[in-house]
């Protein structure tokens, strides 16, 4: 389902005709990579200081899709009210889809379904790009790429997701007519519609100071640079501006940009926006963990945490940091003082699942379990089994992403069946590959320093020590010797 394209020419009279204000400004093909981007039409030298923002967009209020607006829309457009209600309700990003949805229904649809309210938006999809490489479109030998990368699984999670979401839509809207009519009975509506909806929304939403997350016509025309030179504000009304940045010279012709999100991983960017930024100062990445298999308090463990256990890897040229607060639960167990106990109610139900560090009850303060774990008196033990785990778990992953590197190497750019968008594929899956690549063999070497260091520890020496008199032939039954390998 599409509705029928307007050429991106015609941004101009619909902006004008819908109260938008904008000056010296125009929307124009990016040479570089293909899309628009939103152009200067004269030279610009904005004032060094505060005066020197200077507006050249407005957008009004109610063009934004925010959740003050999407819910103002449910109120006096009874077709989306009716979704919403069989749906939608439970996030922002799918109320604002399932708008977006409404207005490719009404501007594509045959014109016999009668659909009360048609409006600005109803225009304005038919603008925009009709495929956007985000890694949700990519074909699976494409996808393939992404293997051991930290995307890899969070590809495979969110195309999982959409599938579930769009299953829904169909279960919860087949009995609507007007929804059996347009979508279902002829198959107008296809998976694929929902995973460019998707990417409209993921590629093209950004944070307002007032509103939050919103989607802003005509401002979804600018393009991202690290050194931008303009930025977005909302003025006394809500309106969103769009201004150049103090002390900017701009020629003719050149780029108003913004900055998408300066601490974004190349991960994030490619996942969100379909390419990765040379120029961004920081590398980070995040991997998803899991307990190990034969730790009998596994589960346990990740549900006293309360949230998706991740290892956080983050560089600038001179630093490195690696945080990753389930390590210190992973890395004690029933030995060392570590319990669980699910409490018994006064009515014989069984309630909360409580935490215990040596007896005492740390639930409340699992979040900083790691201030208890270096408190301790054994905190250099705990903590070298930390590093330990951390270098397994950096080590698989830094192996999983050479062990795919064959198949990166395979897929031809220059092949003559890929489309334009599919293009830059390769290129920035291979950047990826080699921004991760290096961030993982920099964690190694500092985690190798760690454990060097912590080796040596008087304190982890006499644990061994200890546990090696104990291990020895005749000194008890207890035959589990601590393995640091
Ligand atoms: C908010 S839209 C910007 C307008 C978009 N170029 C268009 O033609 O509609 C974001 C998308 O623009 C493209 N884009 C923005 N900045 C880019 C950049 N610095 N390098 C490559 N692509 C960029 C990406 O496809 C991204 O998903």
């Amino acid at each position: 389902m599409r509705p029928p394209a307007l050429p991106v020419s015609s941004l101009r009279t619909w902006a004008k005709f819908n109260g938008i204000e904008f000056e010296d400004i125009s929307v124009e093909k990016n040479k570089e990579y293909g899309g628009y981007g939103i152009v200067s039409t004269t030279t610009i030298d904005s004032a060094p200081d505060q005066e020197g923002n200077l507006t050249v967009l407005n957008v009004p209020k109610d063009l934004i899709l925010s959740a003050e607006t999407i819910a103002e829309h449910a109120k006096v457009d009874k077709h989306f009210g009716q979704i919403l209600e069989a749906v939608g309700g439970s996030t922002l990003r799918g109320d604002v889809m399932l708008f977006l949805l409404m207005q490719v229904t009404r501007a594509s649809s045959d014109p016999s379904i009668k659909f009360s309210v048609s409006g600005p938006w109803t225009e304005y999809v038919k603008m925009l790009p009709e495929y956007i490489s985000l890694p949700t479109a990519w074909h699976d030998d494409q996808i393939n790429l992404l293997n051991g990368t930290s995307l890899e699984k969070a590809v495979a999670a969110k195309v999982s997701a959409l599938v579930r979401e769009f299953e829904t839509l169909r279960e919860n809207t087949t009995e609507i007519p007007w929804c059996h009519n347009a979508w279902w009975e002829k198959e107008h509506l296809e998976f694929k519609d929902w995973i460019l909806i998707d990417s409209w929304y993921r590629s093209r939403s950004l944070e307002l100071p007032l509103s939050g997350e919103a989607m802003v016509p005509f401002l979804d025309m600018a393009n991202h640079s690290a050194n931008a030179n303009s930025h977005y504000q909302q003025g006394i009304d809500d309106e969103v501006l769009l201004q150049v940045k103090p002390g900017q010279h701009i020629e003719k012709g050149d780029e108003l940009t913004i900055d998408y999100g300066s601490a974004k991983s190349a991960a994030e960017m490619l996942f969100s926006y379909g390419f990765i930024d040379d120029l961004s100062s920081v590398h980070s990445l995040v991997l998803h963990i899991s307990p190990s298999p034969d730790d009998p308090f596994g589960k346990a463990k990740v549900k006293i945490h309360g949230k998706l256990p991740t290892l956080h890897i983050s560089a600038t040229d001179d630093s490195l940091e690696l945080t990753c607060p389930f390590i210190y639960l992973m890395c004690v167990n029933e030995d060392d003082g570590l319990d669980f106990k699910v409490l018994l109610e006064t009515d014989g139900t069984y309630g909360q699942m409580r935490a215990f560090w040596k007896s005492r009850d740390i639930t409340d303060s699992i979040g900083s379990f790691k201030d208890i774990v270096t408190a301790d008196p054994l905190a250099d033990v705990f903590l070298l089994r930390a590093k330990v785990l951390l270098r397994y778990i950096v080590d698989e992953q830094l192996e999983r992403l050479s062990e795919s590197e064959h198949t990166a190497n395979e897929l031809d750019p220059n092949q003559e069946s890929l489309s334009a968008g599919d293009k830059g594929i390769p290129e920035a899956a291979s950047k990826l590959r080699v921004i991760e690549a290096g961030l993982l063999s920099k964690s190694l070497e500092l985690l190798e320093a760690e454990i060097n260091t912590l080796s040596s520890s008087p304190i982890v020496r006499g644990y061994l020590g200890s546990s090696e008199a104990q291990d020895a032939p005749g000194a008890g039954d207890n035959d589990e010797s601590e393995d640091f390998s």
